[in-house]
């Protein structure tokens, strides 16, 4: 009986990864490609903007941040298996409005800028580093463009997995099914003690990507800043990563205004859309925040948001490396766009 339950398990696994894994043509595309310098792609930039690159360029850019933190070296990554890999990831972004491949790799691009501009990959090390430039890359995996809340609501099959972070979880499961997947399985040439602390960091930075969690550990983060330099990054490194992976997902609000605004619309749509869904399908009014009713309140929203949630983790983290003040100025900068906005309306 045991037997026929594994057996089916391997079938599920192998059935859920021919679909969830990319082809092998799309794989040996990649692999042949140029792959260009971090300068040249501007990975080094808080301004970065994706919006002049094609699908093919945010591949090899990815390829590049995982080459020039020494990632492939050091774990003996394939190369044709980290191609295969980064196309998988990619594959499994849905297309939906804000939710997709494009957040992702941004929110991986800044975690780089970040890293590097403040030699933190010497804190974290390399498996941190390869823990937290996966977790970026998948912590939006399968996205619907609807959040947690709606999941219950709308009582989907995610909800009656997940009680809480429903989303966060998923995300974290679709993860490990493609890291496990026959031709994607980047982490097969380390040691199964790295391995499993590559895992254990991977889920942690994913889970806390649900703002829940942020609002949850947010006052012990608060603290040791308070604190000051007495403490060292080592005692608090789990604290800090999952701060950092905050910072990087909503690192939209610290950009040039052209690349917010662009950013908060398509935020902005996505929550619409739920809105109407909600409305339609489920006959309930939706939030504010998702009723297009409320649009002209939009502005004023964006400097909630900025008042309650980014500016604080912003601040905070301007303390700690005075190389990431750029992200808190630009963050002040897009308040006052948003206010002269909605003193306009
Ligand atoms: C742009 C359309 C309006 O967008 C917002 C409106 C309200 C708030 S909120 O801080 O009041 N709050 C957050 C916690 N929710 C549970 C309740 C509502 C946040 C955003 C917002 N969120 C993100 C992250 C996805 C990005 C972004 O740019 N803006
Ligand atoms: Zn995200």
């Amino acid at each position: 009986k045991a037997m026929v339950a594994i057996a089916k398990q391997n079938v599920t696994l192998e059935v859920l990864s021919y679909h969830i894994t990319a082809s092998s043509e799309s794989a040996q595309k990649l692999r042949r490609m140029l792959v260009s310098s971090a300068a040249n792609y501007r990975l080094y930039s808080f301004d970065f903007d994706d919006i002049n690159m094609d699908d093919d360029e945010t591949l090899t850019a990815c390829i590049r941040m995982f080459l020039d933190l020494d990632l492939v070296e050091h774990f003996h990554i394939d190369y044709e298996v980290l191609c295969r890999w980064l196309c998988s990831v990619k594959k499994n972004y849905r297309n939906v409005t804000y939710h997709n491949w494009r957040h992702a790799f941004n929110v991986a691009q800044m975690m780089f800028a970040i890293v590097t501009s403040t030699q933190w990959w010497k804190i974290f090390g390399e498996i941190e580093c390869l823990a937290l430039l996966i977790a970026c890359l998948c912590h939006d995996l399968d996205h619907r463009g609807t959040n947690n809340s709606f999941q219950i609501k709308a009582s989907s099959p995610l909800a009656q997995l997940y009680s809480t972070s429903t989303m966060e979880h998923h995300h974290f499961d679709q993860c490990i099914m493609i890291l496990n997947s026959p031709g994607n399985q980047i982490l097969a040439n380390m040691s199964p003690e790295e391995y499993s602390r590559v895992i254990k960091v991977l889920e942690e930075a994913i889970l806390s990507t649900d703002l829940a969690v942020y609002f949850r550990k947010r006052g012990a983060f608060f603290n040791i800043i308070r604190d000051g330099p007495c403490w060292t990054m080592e005692e608090h490194r789990d604290l800090l990563r999952g701060m950092l992976m905050t910072v990087c997902d909503l690192a939209a609000i610290t950009k040039p205004w052209d690349i917010e605004k662009r950013v908060a619309e398509l935020v902005s749509s996505e929550f619409f859309e739920q809105g109407d869904i909600e409305r339609e399908k489920l006959n309930i009014t939706p939030i504010d925040i998702m009723n297009r009713e409320k649009e002209d309140q939009l502005p004023l929203m964006q400097v909630g948001f900025i008042d309650s949630i980014c500016l604080p983790i912003y601040e905070g983290f301007a303390k700690l490396s005075d190389k990431l003040e750029p992200l808190v100025e630009g963050v002040r900068q897009n308040r006052v766009h948003w206010m002269d906005i909605a003193a306009a309306n």
